[in-house]
């Protein structure tokens, strides 16, 4: 994703949410300090050029889905999907995560040498602070949403999931699933229920860009918002 295709969309989030930009671009600038001088991941290193990519989200209907999971070739995990297929005994291949709720499990799987994109935006800087120094940062892959600067990189996407996602097409995914997905899932709180809908919407600009179309849109496409997105 360049940039400048990202950079209309990402100024139609930060509307939506009243976020500042500053913010996302001083947690960046943390981000790429607390690294700087480190020989961060390669994200080429992530081996999912051909292959099906499961990209694994963090709903309830995750442990029902898991076959897509085990049956795929590689597994891309958004935030606490990781700790639950590594509970359940399924391998990821990359995490993508802003670190809410789980940090030290990426300190854990970043030292034993598994890929996390670590993610920084306006609201994630305490966290960015206190788990970047504890992780190696080989196996770190630095994100941001706002302009790529010093080693942070931006493939696109919001929230975790849907990183996961434009991370998985940036690498080459061929094919991309969708377990852990539960757009209505009523158990979420309002503000994460507005991420979700951003969530949909940007993964159906993902398909759109792909010529591809995800299950996971499957009989929801006539009631997204596609307003905010480029007309492809
Ligand atoms: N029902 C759901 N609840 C939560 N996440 C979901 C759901 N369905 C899909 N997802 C995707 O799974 C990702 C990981 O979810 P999780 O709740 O572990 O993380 P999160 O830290 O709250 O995510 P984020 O910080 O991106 O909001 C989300 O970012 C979202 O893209
Ligand atoms: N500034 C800012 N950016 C974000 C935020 C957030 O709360 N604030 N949450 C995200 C996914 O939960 C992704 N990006």
């Amino acid at each position: 994703m360049d940039y400048h295709h990202w950079n209309p969309v990402y100024e139609a989030i930060l509307s939506d949410f009243g976020y500042p930009r500053a913010g996302d671009e001083r947690a960046r600038d943390r981000l790429a300090a607390l690294l700087a001088g480190a020989s961060t991941l390669d994200p080429e290193s992530i081996d999912l050029a051909g292959r099906t990519v499961a990209v694994a989200g963090g709903g309830p209907s995750l442990y029902d889905d898991i076959d897509l999971a085990v049956e795929a070739d590689a597994v891309v995990a958004a935030s606490t999907a990781a700790d639950r297929l590594l509970a359940t005994g399924v391998e990821v291949d990359c995490v993508v995560t802003d670190l809410d709720k789980h940090s030290e499990t990426v300190v854990r799987l970043t030292n034993g040498g598994t890929p996390v994109a670590i993610h920084a935006h306006g609201d994630n800087l305490g966290l960015v602070e206190s788990t970047v120094p504890e992780c190696d940062a080989a196996a770190v892959l630095p994100t941001t949403q706002a302009a790529p600067a010093d080693g942070v990189a931006n493939f696109g996407g919001f929230t975790d999931g849907d990183r996961a996602a434009f991370l998985a097409d940036h690498l080459g995914g061929a094919t991309l699933v969708f377990p852990g997905w539960s757009f209505d899932d009523p158990s979420v709180s309002a503000q994460k229920r507005r991420k979700l809908d951003w969530a949909e919407r940007l993964l159906y600009w993902l398909e759109r860009r792909r010529g591809e179309r995800f299950d996971v849109l499957d009989g929801r496409r006539g009631g997204i918002d596609t307003s905010a997105l480029p007309v492809e």
